[in-house]
């Protein structure tokens, strides 16, 4: 937890007049920025405004046994329920955001892991490889900004020698942020990692260096003495602060928009922000370059109020166009898939499984273990540290046939029609849209690039995440208040491919229960279970239990040419405006195979690189 919070500014009576860089979110991305900056300039300013307030970030999984529990009763999130989502049965995704110092990075689930080298190296080749004089956003660009971002603790030799962790420390830097395996883990773990080297998945010693079509030990974001959670907020903010006389945090206010009064050639714009306390606007001032960081929901919704976005959509909320940008809070995707259930007739003697900590005494330990230095026992754990990343051609024979209807949907021109009615005549996001699908072909082509990954921690189920979906959605302003969390209309199968490969997957995991791993203790698949023989069957099992979000929105402020439907060039400027960029997962083109803090810090780091490189 953060002991001591230096200079938090919570009134804008105790600003400066005008700082150089303002930094709309203090986030994961938006704080890495920030201290990256500071330390480059001690004579320049830095602002950070942020919605949330500095407050105690938990584990994911620390006493008293909350993995997000107590939703709603948490000041440090937004909820985000979607717009009925057509495609899965009017079903409605359920997701956070942080709304705190240190943003998502502050109540995400931990899991550490990093994409592949192809998932870059695809949006690079998309984003503007070749430009003269912009930046690159290849593997081996973002590489080093991946190791900068982030340090390694091994375990301890009985606790990797008992687990069997593997790790390869070359890939990791001297970072803020810890990476490490917590100390415990349960003991049915090794079951389904023994179900998945069965299946000729491969184990692979590190697979945070680029390539991981493989079965990978997985580290967590946590400091590996304390077990607490490892975050923006602490990392990129706490430890640098009192030494930072150039670096201000204003909390607990809103950046409503940017303001160009001299139009948008001429910035920095403007910042107008709001006092969450009594609503007073106020206008800040920037010498050099605003930068917004306010995540994939809320990025858009500031440049929309700004006037960023597609004529009719901003004309509907009643906001003058700034920037004719269509792409502003379009391509917004997320994780989402279905998976397997199994009960055990002939349960292994598996001690101690999470049912343990209804025991009284075991449960007194661990609190006990957690509280002692270093931290022992169950709550050092977060949400998992196994899982699998494999490749489309190793998961279905009908790989090819995927592929092969991605393909002709982009040659015969139906591609357009999947997605969201208001752009499905916009060339340059039809064009955009084209151009992903036939890169997203290329990595299911791949023979090392995943397309599904599986995690495990405990227990008889799993779930299939869906690497790199087809559909698209958006994220609007909420003309009821459009100061409010903005309406998320979810994509999900909307191009109906996607239901191809989520049958896929669902098909490959139903092979862990036939594994003599498993077998061995009687393992029998519950869901989808018998009753489900046809594809039609396994796809309406699917529809009616998919996890719609996996908590990574992203790609609503994408990194593409501006006739492509970006709004942000490969240096992170917004299309058509001066002085302004955007730096969070807003600014993917499409999904990675990871979860998105590594990639949110790799962003920052990578931002920074690229502002102090202007600056200098
Ligand atoms: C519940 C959950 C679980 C997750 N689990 C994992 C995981 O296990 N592993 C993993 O790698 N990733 C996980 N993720 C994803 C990952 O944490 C996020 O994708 C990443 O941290 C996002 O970084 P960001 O910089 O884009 O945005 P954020 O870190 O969300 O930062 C945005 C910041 O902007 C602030 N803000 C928003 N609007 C405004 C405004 N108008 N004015 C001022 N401030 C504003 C917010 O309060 C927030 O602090 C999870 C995410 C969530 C929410």
């Amino acid at each position: 937890a953060p002991s001591v919070v230096f200079n938090v500014k919570r009134q804008v009576s105790q600003l400066r007049p005008s700082y150089d860089f303002i930094i709309a979110g203090g986030g994961t991305t938006g704080l890495t920025v920030a201290d990256r900056l500071t330390q480059a300039f001690p004579k320049k300013t830095v602002l950070v405004v942020e919605y949330g307030e500095v407050e105690y970030a938990p584990g994911i999984f620390d006493p008293p046994l909350a993995v997000w529990g107590g939703i709603g009763a948490s000041a440090s999130y937004f909820i985000v329920q979607s717009q009925p989502i057509p495609d899965v049965k009017n079903a409605s995704a359920f997701v956070l955001a942080g709304k705190v110092v240190g943003g998502s990075s502050a109540i995400n689930g931990q899991f550490f892991d990093r994409p592949s080298r192809y998932d870059l190296d695809s949006w690079s080749s998309c984003s503007g490889r070749g430009r003269p004089g912009q930046s690159q956003w290849g593997w081996d660009d973002v590489y080093p900004f991946f190791k900068k971002s982030v340090n390694f603790t091994a375990p301890l030799a009985a606790v990797a020698q008992k687990y069997n962790f593997t790790w390869d420390s070359s890939v990791y830097g001297p970072g803020p942020i810890y990476s490490s395996f917590p100390p415990f883990l349960w003991a049915d773990h090794h079951g389904v990692r023994d179900a998945w080297a069965e299946m000729g998945i491969p184990p692979r010693r590190e697979c945070a260096g680029g390539d991981k079509d493989a079965l990978c030990w997985i580290p967590i974001s946590q400091d590996p003495v304390t077990a607490r959670r490892s975050h923006a907020g602490i990392g990129h903010y706490t430890a640098v602060n009192a030494s930072r006389p150039n670096y201000d945090l204003l909390v607990k206010h809103q950046v409503v928009r940017v303001v160009y009064p001299k139009g948008p050639q001429r910035g920095p714009p403007l910042v107008e922000i709001r006092s969450l306390a009594d609503s007073t606007l106020r206008n800040l001032t920037a010498k050099a370059e605003v930068v917004i960081a306010a995540g994939a929901f809320h990025t858009p919704a500031i440049l929309q109020r700004s006037g960023f976005g597609k004529k009719s959509i901003l004309k509907d909320a009643g906001i003058d166009v700034v920037v004719d940008l269509p792409g502003v809070g379009s391509n917004f995707q997320d994780h989402s898939g279905s998976g397997v259930s199994w009960n055990y007739s002939k349960p292994g003697d598996w001690y101690p499984l999470p049912s343990a900590m209804a025991d009284p005494a075991f449960l007194a330990d661990a609190v006990a273990g957690f509280n002692e230095i270093p931290a022992r026992g169950p709550y050092t754990l977060a949400n998992s540290n196994s899982a699998i990343f494999v490749p489309l051609r190793n998961i279905t024979t009908t790989s090819q046939t995927i592929i092969e209807r991605i393909r002709s949907m982009i040659a015969d021109g139906s591609a357009a029609s999947y997605l969201p009615a208001d752009y499905r005549s916009d060339a340059s996001m039809v064009a955009g849209y084209n151009e992903q699908l036939s890169k997203i072909a290329d990595l299911l082509s791949n023979p090392h690039a995943p397309s599904i990954e599986s995690t495990f921690a405990t227990g008889t189920s799993l779930r299939a995440v869906n690497l790199h979906p087809l559909s698209r959605g958006t994220v609007r302003l909420n003309l009821t208040d459009k100061l409010q969390v903005p309406v998320v209309q979810y994509g999900t199968g909307s191009n109906p491919v996607d239901f191809d490969i989520y049958a896929a997957h669902v098909k490959y995991l139903q092979r862990v229960t036939k594994t003599t791993a498993l077998k061995q203790f009687g393992a029998a698949e519950v869901t989808p279970g018998p009753a489900v023989q046809t594809d039609a069957q396994l796809i309406e099992y699917i529809k009616s239990s998919m996890v719609l979000s996996f908590m990574h929105p992203c790609c609503t402020a994408a990194m593409l040419p501006r006739d492509k439907g970006g709004v942000v060039d490969a240096d992170l400027r917004v299309h058509g405006a001066a002085g302004l960029r955007v730096a969070d997962m807003s600014v993917l083109p499409y999904l990675p195979s990871s979860h998105l803090s590594s990639v949110a810090y790799a962003v920052g780091e990578k931002a920074a690189d690229i502002l102090v490189k202007t600056w200098r």
